[in-house]
């Protein structure tokens, strides 16, 4: 995969204190675009990543970068890490993360990397960022 020129993706997300967190959910089940997704937060959390069918919640450690692998990273490695699936609950305080999504350029073609085809098939067509 060429990554000569890449896809920097930043996001700020607010989540206002809810007074009602059981009947709301902050940021909808999804997985990212890109590479890795490296997430801080102001000391709230409210993460949770799904692992076999369950949610489980980040217990973050305060003044650390949470990593996430992605899209990207799951068809590169064919499968090997996969894009995990993550989702964001609302709690009783304010809560704020800043996320930076790292790609490859949107037209790059992403595809398995060519050592790890030697003994298993692809698992993944060649796509392109934005597919
Ligand atoms: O704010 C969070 O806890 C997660 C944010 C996120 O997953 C995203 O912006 O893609
Ligand atoms: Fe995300």
């Amino acid at each position: 995969m060429d990554i000569d020129s890449t896809t920097q993706i930043f996001a700020v997300n607010y989540y206002p204190p809810c007074p009602d967190p059981e009947s709301e959910i902050g940021l909808p089940p999804h997985t990212d675009p890109g590479l890795m997704t490296f997430l801080l937060q102001n000391g709230v959390d409210g993460l949770e990543i799904q692992h076999e069918g369950k949610w489980f919640p980040v217990d973050m450690i305060p003044g650390t970068i949470f990593v996430n692998t992605a899209d990207h990273i799951e068809i590169v490695s064919n499968g090997k890490y996969k894009s995990v699936w993550h989702r964001s609950v609302v709690n009783g305080k304010k809560r704020i993360t800043l996320v930076m999504g790292n790609g490859p350029s949107p037209d790059t073609s992403a595809e398995p990397a060519a050592p790890l085809l030697r003994h298993d098939p692809a698992k993944y067509a060649p796509m392109n960022y934005m597919e």
